[in-house]
């Protein structure tokens, strides 16, 4: 592993716990019975150890969009061609795909990065950190070689840093790349050792023989490359893909610079167990947004011991969901900032009344 990573990793340092558990002593003042706002409440103790600030509020919020091409498409395993990446690619930066509404809508930027878009790209907007011209094809041998792995990894964590250079304080992470739902799953899989039937999904909807098919060439990338699942720079090097690779990067990135990341659906849930394999320490930073209809990602979830906090049946990737759960972010750190306490507003709270 080169010193930069390992850096990176060692950089990554448990959530602030005076923070957390002021927050949570802010929360039970306010005029409401305590633990009555459920799941924000947890959000906003969550929110207070990761940035050290027991009531922080996040202006600037970047959605990191990681784009690559899978060599395994030539297996037929997407509903889709291969060229759709690099045309999806333009369509993101004239701001035209779901993600662009979605983030507009929660206030928040877009930020593309191609790291091995099989294409010469060239974009104002867009960030070129190609480490190569999209992976191998699995089911013939390794994906990349594991430098290229490592680059991608480090290519992601960069972004993040000039992100956060730019005033951003709270990461969603996002990806674009035909294919990437085969190499996630064989990402899965390998990590955590579930059978690839649990795990691989439909993508952008395969019918029922593409989906075997699926499955077969998970089965055969994890046969002929057999990662090792103790070594997750291994398993990204093999059966992994290059924004998966790069938002791995994007995770350890954020986690270092002590900011929320917000996890997508199951692409960016298969990042988000490597990154944690590398770097445990990681977790803590992780924040699931939805459940994506997408078989496979609430196995994904439950390994990551996350719960998702939308369930809208969406299975689009690109950050989608993750910027929807923004506007939960933003709800939970206003109550912490705007509501009022028993004391501020002269209410009786439940100290002297007859216990429930
Ligand atoms: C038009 C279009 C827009 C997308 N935006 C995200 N994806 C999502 O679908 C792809 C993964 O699914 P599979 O593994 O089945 O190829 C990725 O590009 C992912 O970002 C899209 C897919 C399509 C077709
Ligand atoms: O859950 C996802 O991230 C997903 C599912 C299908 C296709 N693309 C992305």
């Amino acid at each position: 592993m080169s010193e930069k990573l390992r850096q990176l990793i060692n950089s990554i340092t448990p959530p602030d716990e005076v923070a957390a558990s002021a927050a949570s002593q802010h929360l039970d003042q306010l005029t409401k019975p305590p633990g009555s706002l459920g799941k924000l409440e947890s959000l906003a103790i969550q929110l207070a150890g990761i940035t050290g600030v027991d009531k922080p509020e996040f202006n600037h919020k970047t959605v990191m969009v990681m784009a690559a091409d899978h060599g395994v498409c030539e297996e037929g395993v997407s509903a889709f061609p291969a060229e759709v990446t690099q045309q999806m690619l333009y369509n993101m930066l004239s701001g035209g795909a779901a993600i662009n509404v979605l983030a507009r809508h929660a206030g928040a930027d877009v930020k593309v990065v191609d790291v091995g878009v099989n294409a010469d790209v060239a974009h104002p907007d867009l960030v070129s950190r190609k480490v190569r011209m999209g992976t191998s094809n699995m089911a013939k041998g390794p994906a990349m070689l594991r430098t290229e792995a490592e680059q991608a990894i480090l290519a992601g964590a960069e972004a993040v840093a000039e992100a956060f250079e730019d005033g951003t304080r709270l990461f969603v992470t996002g990806e674009l790349g035909i294919g990437n739902t085969t190499a996630s799953a064989a990402v899965v899989c390998a990590l955590t050792g579930l059978e690839p039937e649990v795990i691989v999904g439909r993508g952008t909807g395969v019918d029922t023989a593409g989906l075997a098919r699926k499955i077969a060439v998970v089965c055969r990338a994890l046969d002929v490359n057999q990662p090792d699942g103790n070594d997750a720079l291994d398993v990204l090097t093999k059966v992994g893909g290059l924004e998966i690779a790069a938002l791995a990067g994007v995770i350890l990135g954020a986690a270092a610079h002590r900011c929320p990341v917000v996890l997508d659906g199951f692409i960016s849930g298969a990042a988000a167990l490597a990154a944690r394999a590398l770097a445990p320490a990681s977790a803590a930073y992780m924040l699931a947004s939805h459940a994506s209809d997408e078989r496979g990602h609430a196995a994904v979830l439950r390994q990551l011991k996350l719960e998702p906090m939308l369930h809208l049946d969406m299975r689009l990737g690109e950050g989608t969901g993750g910027a929807l759960s923004l506007h939960l972010i933003d709800a939970a750190c206003r109550i912490m900032r705007e509501m009022a306490t028993f004391a501020d507003a002269g209410v009786s709270d439940g100290q002297g009344a007859a216990q429930r």
